[in-house]
C-alpha cells in the first residue's frame, strides 16, 4: 500500500512540475535544454529544503575505461550535480579492470551508508558483462533505474527508479502535447535503456498511447512511423527517419546522438541525431533537436532521481 502511494505522489509531482514549465516549443522545436533548466531549477529547490535538515544526496558515479563520450557525459553529470546541491564521487577504473574487481566496487558503495545513489557509466568494455554489473547495483541505490527489479516494476506501473532518458522523453512529450490519451506511439529501437522502458511509460495508465516498437527486423518500417501521432527514433543511425516517413502534425523525439566527420568544426565531427530535423521540422507539431533535445532531460532526470533515492533512503 506505502509503494502504492509512494507511487501515486511521484506521478503527482511530476504533473506539478510538467505543468509549471513555461513555454518551451519555439515553432515546432521542443527546446531540451530549457526544459531540463526548469527541471533542475525544481531539483535545486528540492534539494534545498531536503538539506535544511540533511546531508546532502550522495551520488557515485563509476566510470570505466577512456571512452571520450562517456567520460564527458560524466563531466556534465558531476557539475550538474554540484549546480542542484548534489554531491558526487567518481569512481574511474582502467579499461582493463576484472568484472570480480569491478563487482567488489559496487559492493563496496552497496554497503556505504554515505552513498545515496550509483551509477554505472555505459558502455563497458566488451569483458566485462554488463547485465551481471547492473544486477549487483543495490535497487535502492540504482539511480539509472537499469536494474532488472526496478525495470520490472516499471512495466507493473509501481515504478521506483525510472530510467532518465525515458523519462525525460515523457517530460517533453508532455509539454508538447495536451493529452497522450488514444495517441499512436511508435517507438524505433529496443534497447533496455530507452526503447523498452519508454514503451512501458507510454502505456502506463497515466499516459494511455497505442504503442508499437519498431527495431531492424521490422519491415516497412515507414508504414508504421507514417501512421504514427508520436515518433521516437532511438537507435544510432544518422537521418535514418526522413520527412516521406511522418505524417503533417506528427511530434518527433530524436534520441540519436551521432558523430559524423566535419572538418570545419575543431573538434572534427559534428553531432546528429537520428532524425533528418530540417527535412522534417516544417510539417512537425513539434521535435526536438540534436544536440540540445532529449540529452540534456538525461542528466535533468537523473538529478531527480538521485534526489529521490536519498528521501527514500533517509525516511
Ligand atoms: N549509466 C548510464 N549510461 C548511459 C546513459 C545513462 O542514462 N546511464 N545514457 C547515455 C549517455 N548519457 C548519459 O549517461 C548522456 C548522453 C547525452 C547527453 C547530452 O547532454 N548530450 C548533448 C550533447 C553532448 C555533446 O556535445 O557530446 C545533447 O544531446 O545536447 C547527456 C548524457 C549512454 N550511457
Amino acid at each position: 500500500m506505502a509503494l502504492y502511494w509512494r507511487h501515486r505522489l511521484l506521478a503527482e509531482a511530476t504533473r506539478v512540475l510538467v505543468s509549471s514549465i513555461s513555454s518551451d516549443l519555439v515553432d515546432a522545436r521542443l527546446d531540451g535544454r530549457a526544459v531540463a533548466e526548469s527541471v533542475r531549477a525544481a531539483t535545486r529547490q528540492a534539494v534545498e529544503s531536503f538539506t535544511q535538515d540533511a546531508d546532502p544526496p550522495a551520488l557515485a558515479v563509476v566510470l570505466v575505461g577512456d571512452h571520450p563520450a562517456s567520460a564527458s557525459y560524466v563531466r556534465g553529470k558531476k557539475k550538474a550535480a554540484a549546480e542542484v546541491g548534489i554531491e558526487s564521487t567518481v569512481h574511474r577504473r582502467a579499461d582493463g579492470i576484472s568484472q570480480h574487481e569491478l563487482l567488489e566496487l559496487i559492493g563496496t558503495l552497496n554497503a556505504d551508508a554515505t552513498v545515496d545513489g550509483i551509477l554505472v557509466q555505459l558502455p563497458l568494455p566488451d569483458h566485462i558483462d554488463q547485465h551481471a554489473v547492473i544486477e549487483a547495483i543495490d535497487p535502492a541505490k540504482d539511480v539509472d533505474g537499469f536494474h532488472p527489479q526496478n525495470l520490472g516494476r516499471l512495466l507493473i506501473g509501481m515504478p521506483q527508479f525510472t530510467p532518465a532518458t525515458p523519462s525525460g522523453i515523457m517530460v517533453l512529450l508532455r509539454r508538447a502535447l495536451d493529452d497522450l490519451s488514444g495517441k499512436r506511439a511508435v517507438v524505433v529501437g529496443r534497447s533496455n535503456i530507452v526503447g523498452k522502458p519508454l514503451a512501458a511509460l507510454l502505456m502506463q495508465r497515466d499516459a494511455n498511447a497505442t504503442v508499437t516498437v519498431c527495431h531492424s527486423r521490422t519491415r516497412d518500417l515507414a508504414a508504421h512511423t507514417r501512421a504514427a501521432d508520436i515518433v521516437v527514433a532511438a537507435v544510432g543511425q544518422p537521418k535514418l527517419i526522413t520527412a516521406d516517413m511522418v505524417r503533417e502534425g506528427v511530434t518527433v523525439i530524436d534520441v540519436g546522438i551521432n558523430r559524423v566527420d566535419d572538418d570545419a568544426r575543431e573538434r572534427g565531427y559534428r553531432l546528429v541525431g537520428d532524425v533528418d530535423y530540417d527535412a522534417i521540422a516544417p510539417k512537425a507539431h513539434a521535435i526536438t533537436p540534436v544536440p540540445g533535445g532529449v540529452g540534456p532531460m538525461t542528466i535533468a532526470m537523473l538529478l531527480r532521481n538521485t534526489l529521490q533515492a536519498a528521501q527514500q533512503r533517509r525516511a
